[in-house]
């Protein structure tokens, strides 16, 4: 039988994995049955999709074999509390909610429903994601297997013991906003040589995507890859010696744990 796919909350993070779902075309946009509050987010979904905009998150919950919550952490409750009698003992919900617990999933749609935690990043979007899966012990390998096989249509997968979440959560899933970060800084650097901004931008994004991309494709640790890169007494090493100077890493490392000291916060570990 076909599995319905639910979304609730069609946001950045609702719509990359949708989207990048349906473009990976592994699943028909048939099969998705979908509602955000603000009415104007499944219509422009279904203007270009063919997927079922549902008029609540109850009749999502109805249809959905496996029912994916995107919505903010500070929404979850209410969207759990609405389903929570919709819901099948056989239905996966999955939750993509920052610092969200497992256990506090479960006290509000109870203990024996099937759970997973997932934590993901917007490079869903364009295939590309990283998305750390926690079940709960109510999934069997089989459910979790696929889920997991909807999650591989964009990107990478791992599966996570639920005390990992939080560094998932630093270096997954707040990690883009960082690199983008560098992306601008590289970008810049290039227009103060007299680089144009479009082809600074070109340059910088290619220059991170082919740098990861060489790293998972060689398995190579980064410290040998950035060895490649520096000659003896020659222009790389200069700035590599600028930036441990000005503490770049320390400073990223800090920015990963300041992700996870506030995602313990928000699940109420600190
Ligand atoms: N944006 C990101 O890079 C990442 C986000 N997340 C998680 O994804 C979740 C969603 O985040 P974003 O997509 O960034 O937020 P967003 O604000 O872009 O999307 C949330 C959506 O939920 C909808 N919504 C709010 N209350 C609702 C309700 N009661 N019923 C149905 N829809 C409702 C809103 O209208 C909005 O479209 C959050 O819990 C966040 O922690 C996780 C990893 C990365
Ligand atoms: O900033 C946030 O709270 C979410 C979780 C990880 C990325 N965005």
């Amino acid at each position: 039988m076909e599995q319905r796919i639910g979304f609730i909350g069609l946001g950045n993070m609702g719509c990359a994995i949708l989207q990048g779902i349906i473009a990976s075309q592994s699943v028909p946009a048939s099969q998705f049955y979908v509602y955000d509050i603000h009415p104007e987010n499944g219509e422009k979904l279904k203007a270009n999709y063919e997927v079922y905009v549902m008029e609540s998150a109850k009749e999502v919950a109805k249809e959905a074999d496996i029912v994916f919550i995107a919505v903010k952490p500070n929404n979850i409750n209410d969207v759990l509390s609405e389903i929570q009698k919709e819901l099948k003992k056989s239905t996966v919900v999955v939750s993509v909610a920052a610092g969200i617990t497992i256990k506090m999933i479960e006290a509000v749609i109870g203990y024996d429903q099937k759970i997973i935690r997932v934590m993901p990043n917007t490079p869903a979007l364009v295939n590309s994601a990283m998305c750390s899966l926690t079940p709960n012990t109510e999934v069997t390998p089989e459910e979790l297997l696929a889920v997991r096989a909807l999650l591989n249509c964009i990107g990478l997968t791992e599966v996570l013991p639920e005390y990992q979440v939080h560094s998932a959560t630093g270096v997954g899933g707040s990690g883009p906003a960082f690199v983008f970060m560098f992306i601008e800084a590289l970008a810049d650097g290039a227009v103060k040589g007299g680089m144009t901004r479009r082809q600074a931008y070109k340059f910088a994004a290619q220059t991170v995507m082919g740098s990861a991309k060489l790293m998972l494709e060689t398995g190579k640790h980064p410290g040998e890859l950035k060895d490649m890169v520096c000659s003896p007494g020659g222009i790389t090493i200069e700035g590599v010696q600028e930036l441990e100077q000005n503490t770049f890493r320390a400073a990223v490392m800090d920015a990963v744990e300041a992700c996870i000291n506030r995602s313990k916060q928000l699940s109420g570990e600190k």
